[in-house]
């Protein structure tokens, strides 16, 4: 059994603290003892204990003073995958992950944790069992992926144990739960639409959804293990709930949970992805004149269509994480959060 590694300091900085996992993120660092600094481009809430620092991580002399006297740094901002805007995420993902990295350095922090993303291997093939291991996308399905790579290359590139600054990265897959503004908002929004009559595939495809709790647990033993002499430094480590259900169980589960009826008819994977394409390319042709955001995109079809979940033996054997909360428990507490995004609300 792993044993308790006691954090050196108690102040900390969550960059993107006010977003979902963020804030997820800083509640539980709060009822570990921790103090923390937020940095984020907005201030959603707010919390005793918390520092609020407003600013766009690109700006190094901004993040520096978020980061005055704190030895840990979470990074877990990016421009949302939805907003699939090329310059947006080279910006923030990439370039304003050098100046994160570099701020650090300036600002003395020993420790940093990233949030990266398992969807770095996936090209949209089946992934079963993915160890970490696997290659990074050769092909990466969207500019969020592609940079997302990008971003976990410089981290973990930038563990230099001489220069007393450790760097880990976690690889979340399909993170749900409370206030989660993505997963639950846009099934619901599609299924009000009369979209989610329809199972893409043969709705056989394993993947994994990760309750929130269990992200936060993983990034928090990552950040108490990461040492000079620990095998996580400069390492990614996936996290899931080690408990993949077929997407379409998934949804069905959350959608009847929250009133809605499940999906029931079967469409081939090849037409829905194609069609999906075909609509994309619209949405670029038609652009100069209307703007319009499609629920199918060939990202969201090839993540429903596709097997992909993780193997999380690594994070067992090297940080002891083993998931807090079931995938039961995890769905049903998020259905019971969304009072109105039931049927009728
Ligand atoms: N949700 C998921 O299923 C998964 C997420 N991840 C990763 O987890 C992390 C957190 O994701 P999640 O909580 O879902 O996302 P959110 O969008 O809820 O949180 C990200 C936060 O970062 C902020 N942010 C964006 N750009 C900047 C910037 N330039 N400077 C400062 N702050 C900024 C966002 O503000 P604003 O909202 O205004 O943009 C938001 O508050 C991300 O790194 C994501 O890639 C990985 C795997 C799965
Ligand atoms: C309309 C339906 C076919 C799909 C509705 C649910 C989707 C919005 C989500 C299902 C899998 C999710 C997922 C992500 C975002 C939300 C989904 C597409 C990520 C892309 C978020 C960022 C990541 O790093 C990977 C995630 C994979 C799973």
């Amino acid at each position: 059994m792993a044993t308790r590694v006691r954090p050196v300091s108690k102040r900390c900085a969550v960059i993107g603290g006010s977003g979902f996992l963020g804030r997820h993120l800083v509640e539980k660092l709060l009822d570990r003892g921790y103090s923390v600094s937020v940095f984020d481009i907005r201030q959603s809430y707010e919390l005793p204990g918390v520092t609020f620092h407003q600013g766009d991580l690109c700006d190094k002399q901004a993040l520096l003073s978020a980061l005055k006297d704190v030895s840990l740094v979470f990074h877990c901002a990016s421009p949302a995958p939805s907003s699939d805007d090329r310059l947006l995420f080279e910006r923030v993902n990439i370039r304003g992950t050098q100046t994160v990295i570099q701020a650090c350095l300036d600002a003395g922090v020993q420790k940093l944790v990233l949030t990266s993303s398992a969807s770095v291997v996936f090209e949209g093939t089946d992934v079963k069992n993915g160890k970490e291991d696997l290659p990074y996308a050769k092909k990466p399905i969207d500019y969020y992926t592609q940079t997302k790579i990008e971003q976990e290359k410089l981290v973990l590139g930038a563990c230099n144990k001489p220069k007393g600054f450790l760097t880990v990265a976690i690889r979340p897959h399909g993170i749900f739960g409370p206030r989660d503004p993505q997963l639950v908002p846009t099934l619901v929004d599609a299924a009000r639409r009369g979209k989610m009559k329809f199972i893409i595939g043969d709705g056989t495809n394993l993947v994994d959804f990760t309750y929130v709790e269990n992200v936060v647990h993983g990034h928090i033993l990552a950040a108490e293990h990461l040492r000079a002499d620990s095998p996580i430094c400069g390492k990614p480590y996936h996290i899931t709930n080690d408990e993949p259900i077929r997407f379409w169980d998934f949804m069905s589960e959350v959608l009847v949970g929250l009133g809605y009826p499940a999906p029931r008819f079967h469409l081939p994977y090849t037409l829905v992805y194609g069609l999906a394409l075909l609509l994309l390319l619209l949405t670029w042709i038609l652009r100069p004149v209307m703007s319009f955001k499609p629920t199918f995109t060939p990202m969201r079809v090839a993540l429903a269509g596709t097997y992909h979940y993780y193997s999380c033996e690594h994070a067992k054997e090297h940080l002891g994480y083993k998931p807090v909360v079931s995938l039961k428990e995890g769905i049903a507490r998020t259905v019971a959060s969304y009072p109105h995004l039931r049927r009728g609300a």
